[in-house]
Formats: C-alpha cells, sequence, structure tokens
C-alpha cells in the first residue's frame, strides 16, 4: 500500500535525524529545540489547516494538512514512536462505529 510505504519512508527519515547535525537538517533541528518547539509546530500547523478550510482552498488545505501530518509525526518520533503505531490503532478502529465506541465509554448517556 503507498500510504503506508510513505509514512514508513518518513518514519526512518525521522529516525535517522536524531544523529544529524541541526545545522544540516529542519528535523534535527526540531528535535534539538524539543518538546515545546514540536508541539508549537504542530498547534500553528493546525491552526493553519482551520484557516485553509474556511478559505474553502482544497490545494492549501491539502498542503496544511500535509504540515500536520508531518510535524505531528516529528512529535511521535520525540516520543519513540512511529506513524506505524497510528496506523494500528486506525487498523483496530476499523468498522468500530464512532457512535457505538462512544455509547461504550459512556453508557449511562
Ligand atoms: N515532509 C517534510 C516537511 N513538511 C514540511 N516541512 C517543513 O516544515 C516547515 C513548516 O513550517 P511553516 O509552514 O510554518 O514555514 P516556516 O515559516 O518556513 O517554518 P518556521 O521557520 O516557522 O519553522 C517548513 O520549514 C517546511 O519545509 C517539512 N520538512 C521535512 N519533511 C520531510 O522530512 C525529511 C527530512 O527533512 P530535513 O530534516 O530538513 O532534511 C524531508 O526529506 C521530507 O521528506
Amino acid at each position: 500500500m503507498i500510504a503506508a510505504d510513505v509514512l514508513q519512508h518518513i518514519g526512518d527519515t525521522l529516525e535517522a535525524r536524531k544523529e544529524s547535525s541541526p545545522s544540516s537538517s529542519y528535523v534535527a533541528s526540531l528535535f534539538h529545540k524539543g518538546e515545546d518547539a514540536i508541539l508549537k509546530k504542530v498547534a500553528e500547523e493546525a491552526a493553519e489547516v482551520l484557516m485553509a478550510s474556511k478559505d474553502k482552498d482544497r490545494l492549501h488545505l491539502v498542503r496544511e494538512v500535509a504540515d500536520l501530518w508531518f510535524h505531528s509525526m516529528v512529535l511521535l518520533a520525540h516520543h519513540g514512536l512511529r506513524p506505524e503505531d497510528v496506523l494500528v490503532e486506525l487498523k483496530r478502529r476499523e468498522g468500530i462505529s464512532g457512535l457505538d465506541e462512544k455509547a461504550a465509554r459512556n453508557p449511562q448517556s
């Protein structure tokens, strides 16, 4: 599956960048700055997704979602996690209705 290959490749690149110099790599510079800098980028990119959506600019939206996914993967890598961990969780949820899952969490509501 192409999508899984792309995510796996990005995961490998992110791991390799942990050994790179911050001056030669954007990802290495983010790792070097630490968790707060990574979280700031995730928050900024999420806000940019909202603005692209409100602007009804489809190409801009795709690019901003790519930025958000990418920085979320940097955050995962910071915590020693990989994109595949999210894919496993999404796979686990396949076929489970969001409404049923929510009802199971809050049986009285
Ligand atoms: N997919 C990406 C990717 N998507 C977005 N970005 C960077 O994320 C940043 C997004 O920040 P903004 O949109 O806010 O733009 P900006 O104002 O320039 O950023 P800041 O100065 O505010 O940090 C830009 O610098 C983009 O270049 C990415 N940088 C790297 N990758 C992948 O990561 C690999 C490793 O990158 P390096 O570590 O730079 O070699 C690359 O080969 C790509 O596969």
